[in-house]
């Protein structure tokens, strides 16, 4: 497997006014790799997410993304290009089947309606989602909604997929099968980059995690000497983690 860098963001600063949400930010994903973006309220997760995704420029910085730099392409340019992220399912997709809001993103790789309704149809079934095809986004529980959420950014084909608290609120046992789901992902040869707040699922799960803090990175690595960096435990963690 190669170890050159999927996706690498050099150096990126967002200001809002007098506010900096991303101060200095660099972090790289390899092929196959799962990486967890964690850190307190207000720490500037969301804000780097949508500089990954291309749904805002940074102020000053660069991403690159097999090996181009994607900063000024849009977010349908890169997700062309192999980056996916969840979404929440909106209100107008609320109203669609399950297996329609899949073509939505499966649409993105071919024009034929048939083969996206077969490519819908697979992703679903790999997502847990196949006996679900058929009923309104809106009758789904809530696990199910973030399943369709990955489902449908699955469809688009992505090389890394971006992951925005797709485990929140989820109980143990969901929470569990979620953790599973990710992990299909990854030995599909797909590299996640996830936000996650609840270290019990995110540690165990990611290779790599990088904690922002202030909006800058306070530290990075694995997660077993990233619980124990004492910075990481005072910013962020607090004392219950300290054993
Ligand atoms: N569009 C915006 N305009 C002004 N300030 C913003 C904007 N978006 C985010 N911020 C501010 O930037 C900082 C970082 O916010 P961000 O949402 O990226 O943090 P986060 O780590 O994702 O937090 P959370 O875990 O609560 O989702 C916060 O102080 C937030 O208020």
């Amino acid at each position: 497997m190669s170890t050159a860098p999927l996706l690498e963001v050099r150096n990126v600063w967002q200001r809002f006014g007098g506010l900096v949400a991303n101060s200095d930010v660099s972090l790289s994903v390899v092929p196959g790799e799962i990486v967890g973006l964690i850190g307190p309220n207000g720490a500037g997760k969301s804000t780097l997410f949508n500089v990954i995704a291309g749904l805002r420029a940074p102020t000053e910085g660069s991403v690159w993304f097999d090996g181009k730099d994607v900063t000024k392409l849009t977010a349908p340019q890169r997700c062309a290009l192999g980056i996916g992220r969840t979404f929440q399912v909106v209100k107008s997709f609320e109203s669609m089947t399950v297996a329609d809001n899949v073509i939505v993103g499966a649409l993105v790789r071919t024009s034929s309606t048939r083969e996206a309704r077969k490519k819908a149809e697979e992703v679903l079934e790999f997502a847990g989602l196949g006996h679900r095809s058929d009923v309104f986004a809106n009758e789904l529980t809530p696990p199910e909604k973030r399943r369709l959420e990955v489902a449908r950014a699955l469809a688009t084909e992505p090389k890394l997929l971006l992951l925005d608290e797709v485990m929140t609120g989820l109980t143990p046992s969901e929470a569990r099968a979620g953790v599973d789901l990710v992990r299909a992902v990854r030995d599909k040869g797909v590299a996640v980059l996830m936000v996650e707040h609840v270290m019990e699922i995110v540690m165990p799960l990611v290779d790599r995690a990088v904690v922002l803090n202030l909006g800058a990175v306070l530290a990075q690595g694995l997660p077993k000497d990233v619980v124990r960096d004492e910075r990481v435990i005072n910013a962020y963690l607090g004392e219950r983690h300290r054993a």
